[in-house]
């Protein structure tokens, strides 16, 4: 079963009358990993879509969505995948991937039907590509790692960066994910903002019981979600996208928009927020 949800792109003036129940209908994505399904989420910010295909052992195919009429999902797109869950596989344009857990696929555009077999919990990020990159897995060992933060500020967090232009070529996606060390507690802190690019993140790794607070909004008009195990927040242009989390967490970052710089970041100082 294939179902696509769309959430239309929302003015930060808008945001900052929401109660918790329209913020979480907007910016928070819930029960993507749905066992024999692919879910997804069409956004229009930057047309990036979001999901999730959990084959639970049997195959789950991707062939289109009726949101961007085209022929195939990827005639002119590219998508990053990334298992979170047991040993699976993916094939894609006759090749067939095997792909462990945090291993990360990038599929090019006019890939063609996408399958997902096994036991693989598999997150997707897609974009608007206009070029054919080579499509390519990434495993683990081959993400490029950059430590940042200190135990001091309780943040001491290991980023790894797979669809990035260091690592591989893409078009205008960028992904990968960052991991907290014992005792850390903060992601993206300092918070900052990059009005020429949206993110989206995915939490995983967490107890069922944990839960990650996410900030998020205007940096002057902060706003929090608190977020579950395997589920996503949509970050605007205009939003910070910070957390703090009880218990073990990662979470998948996944970028579009007018550049592939990691670095280039507004950043807000906590002194700063309201
Ligand atoms: O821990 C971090 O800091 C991040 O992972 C930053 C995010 O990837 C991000 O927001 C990149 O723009
Ligand atoms: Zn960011």
């Amino acid at each position: 079963m294939l179902t696509v949800e769309t959430r239309h792109a929302i003015h930060p003036e808008h945001a900052k009358g929401m109660d918790t129940t329209a913020l979480r209908e907007h910016f928070l994505g819930e029960g993507l990993f749905a066992e024999g399904e692919i879910r997804m989420i069409y956004t229009h910010y930057d047309r990036f879509v979001l999901g999730a295909a959990v084959p639970a052992g049997g195959s789950l195919t991707l062939e289109k969505i009726e949101e961007t009429k085209t022929a195939t999902f990827l005639e002119r797109r590219e998508m990053g995948v990334v298992n979170i869950g047991g040993s699976g596989k993916v094939e894609a344009d006759g090749t067939t991937y095997e792909m462990e857990r945090g291993d990360v696929l990038y599929l090019g555009m006019g890939t063609g039907a996408v399958t997902f077999s096994g036991q693989g919990r598999f997150y997707l990020a897609s974009a608007p590509a206009h070029r054919a990159c080579p499509s390519t897995l990434v495993a683990v060992a081959d993400a490029k790692e950059v430590k940042l933060g200190a135990p001091e500020t309780s943040n001491k967090r290991t980023i790894r960066q797979f669809i990035h232009p260091d690592v591989i070529d893409s078009c205008q996606l960028t992904l990968g994910y960052t991991s907290l060390e014992d005792g850390s507690v903060w992601n993206t802190i300092p918070s900052h903002i990059h009005d020429r690019r949206m993110e989206a993140y995915l939490y995983w790794g967490m107890e069922d019981e944990s839960r990650v607070l996410h900030l998020m909004g205007d940096p002057q008009e902060t706003r929090h979600l608190f977020v579950a195990n395997e589920q996503a927040v949509i970050s605007p242009s205009w939003s910070v996208h910070s957390g703090a989390g009880i218990g073990e967490y990662t979470f998948i970052w996944a970028m579009a928009g007018d550049n592939k710089d990691f670095t280039d970041m507004d950043f807000i100082q906590p002194g700063d927020m309201r």
